[in-house]
């Protein structure tokens, strides 16, 4: 199966401060991917790197087998929505269509034309007069009906309401079966995500914490409630991914593939959301922990 995305060892600095870390992944297509963390992780850097619009400090990327914004071939591939869902205030609806059309070598104006009917959005009105709502599904269609093999897209629905937000994200999935394309979305909206993506990307510190396909995520990380037990008496098969601990108990996330027979634990699913906390969790509790080794 092809990649969307291959990056090596991937680093991006703003002068001295790091955005992007040691970044490997390799990205099945076919799949809707989030790409989650919280604020300045490194999610728009690692998504303007894979659209073109950066350059690596070091490593490489590449995205569907080629270098990122190299050619027009590779450009007409990936379609990418920045995080302001970008329009131009004094472009009508019609305009921007025009434009789209002028610009893509693979645009679909019948698809545009018939999204933005379905959308109620009127041709003849100014972008700039649109709703937050209405300027984000306008961004969107023109991601769409350029065609590309991957549509990236950055906090898509961030500025949007629950219900402009819900519609948005299910003409997300409605074009991504219909198109075939594979997508890669930054949000904050866990809950979001786990109504689209099938594979997830959790970035903090600028690092990749983890990667993967939900379902085996879901599959290989646990919840185990205990007496309070140090980390070091489990198995060496299980990866602690958070701790937690009261006087007398002890709750860890851990990831494994193979069975937990231990009786003292009551084991519990995670939620797609208890999996991206933990793991968001992870570097503030190491740096817990040698601040306290520090200290003693
Ligand atoms: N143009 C820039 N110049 C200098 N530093 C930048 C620039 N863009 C981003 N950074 C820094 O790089 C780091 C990563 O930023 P980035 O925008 O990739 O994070 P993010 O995960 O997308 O954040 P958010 O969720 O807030 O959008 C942050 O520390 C940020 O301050």
């Amino acid at each position: 199966m092809t990649s969307i995305l291959q990056a090596q060892g991937l680093d991006r600095k703003y002068g001295k401060r790091w955005a992007l870390r040691e970044c490997t992944v390799d990205i099945p297509a076919g799949h809707v991917v989030g790409l989650v963390g919280p604020n300045g992780a490194g999610k728009s850097t690692l998504l303007k790197l894979a659209g073109g619009q950066l350059e690596p400090t070091a490593g490489g990327i590449t995205v569907l087998g080629g270098r990122p914004g190299s050619t027009p071939a590779q450009l007409a591939k990936v379609g990418f929505v920045a995080q302001d869902t970008p329009v131009y205030a004094g472009l009508t609806v019609a305009e921007h269509l025009q434009l789209g059309a002028r610009l893509n070598p693979r645009w679909d104006d019948g698809m545009a034309r018939e999204r933005i009917a379905r959308l109620g959005l009127v041709p003849a009105h100014r972008a700039g007069k649109l709703s937050g709502g209405q300027r984000a599904q306008l961004a969107l269609t023109l991601g769409l009906a350029k065609r590309p093999e991957l549509l990236i897209l950055d906090e898509p629905a961030a500025a949007l309401d629950p219900l402009a937000r819900s519609e948005f994200l299910q003409g997300l999935m409605e074009a991504t079966v219909e198109h075939k394309l594979s997508v890669l979305l930054s949000s904050h909206l866990v809950s979001d995500l786990e109504r689209v993506c099938d594979y997830l990307i959790v970035l903090v510190d600028s690092r990749v914490q983890i990667a993967g396909k939900t379902d085996q995520l879901l599959a290989t990380h646990h919840r185990l409630t205990g007496p309070r037990c140090d980390p070091d008496r489990l198995p060496a098969d299980q990866q602690v991914v958070s701790a937690r601990h009261t006087e007398r108990q002890s709750t860890y996330v851990v990831r494994t593939d193979a069975p937990i027979h231990d009786p003292a634990w009551t084991i519990t699913r995670l939620s797609l959301e208890d999996l991206v906390l933990a793991y968001m969790d992870k570097p503030a509790a190491e740096r817990r922990r040698v601040a306290l080794e520090v200290q003693g």
